[in-house]
């Protein structure tokens, strides 16, 4: 079944002049591995957002988990996970890592209610999945870069989506968090989730045929499906810049 249809998409920021996206069609079916990559401005995150209902959608079809994306974004971002790729907490920020992470579940138990068992339960294996027992009563704004990234994906992991949206989510991270970080992504995948990853960094990548869609000027350049060990060599070729 496919989770993510967009055909023919064209999407433009408020206020923008021109269309960022122009033109594009991407498929994406259940426990897909999808890496994208392509140069800087070339509308990667653009793509994530237009995913997750967060852009408007101004031409073009786009069905989320069998849902309109323009009609109704607010259904369409309670199923899907997105790591964001710049976030910054103030040292000050009132919440603890656990806090955030629990803020996963917002948008199954709604703002203002009580969290119920399963939501304790699913914090508690994001938490124990991510490895970061030891940051959960600590102030989010006092961890540093690295583990503030590993509470942003644990938020997304308790939040138990249908997909999974991640725009660099190794940039913060040191050596052995991005090898862990990947085995917990694969995992996820290999249990029906998609992995839809925005990266430049190709040397943390799953031991398993991954799909490498490439964009440029807000177009798919490139889609197949490959090894791990062939991604560089196939961005090198597709991310010309005209
Ligand atoms: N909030 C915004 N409002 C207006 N224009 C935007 C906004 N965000 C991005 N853009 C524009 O959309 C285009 C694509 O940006 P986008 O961030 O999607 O590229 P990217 O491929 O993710 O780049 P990078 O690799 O540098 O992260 C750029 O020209 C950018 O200026």
């Amino acid at each position: 079944m496919e989770l993510i249809e967009l055909t023919d998409i064209y999407t433009a920021y408020e206020g923008g002049d021109k269309p960022v996206i122009k033109g594009l069609s991407l498929d994406v079916k259940k426990g897909e591995y999808v890496l994208i990559g392509g140069p800087n401005g070339a509308g990667k995150t653009t793509l994530l957002e237009s995913i997750n209902g967060m852009v408007k959608i101004t031409h073009g079809g786009a069905k989320v988990c069998g849902i309109d994306v323009n009609k109704a974004g607010n259904e369409v971002r309670k199923k899907v996970g997105y790591v964001i790729q710049n976030f910054y907490f103030d040292p000050f920020t009132p919440f603890t890592a656990g806090q955030v992470v629990m803020m996963g579940r917002y948008g199954r138990m709604g703002f203002f209610r009580w969290p119920k068992k399963e939501d304790y339960q699913a914090v508690e294996k994001a938490i124990r999945l991510l490895g970061i027992e030891d940051l959960v009563n600590k102030p989010i704004g006092t961890l540093s870069g690295g583990q503030q990234q590993k509470v942003m994906i644990a938020q997304n992991v308790a939040k138990e989506p249908d997909i999974m949206l991640l725009d660099e989510p190794f940039s913060n991270l040191d050596f052995h968090a991005r090898e862990f970080i990947t085995k917990v992504l694969e995992d996820l995948s290999g249990k029906g989730m998609p992995v839809i990853m925005v990266s430049h960094a190709f040397d943390d990548l799953p031991d398993r045929k991954i799909r490498m869609v490439i964009m440029n000027e807000g177009k798919i350049s490139y889609d197949d499906t490959c090894d791990s060990n062939e991604v560089e060599g196939i961005v090198r070729k597709a991310s010309r810049v005209n």
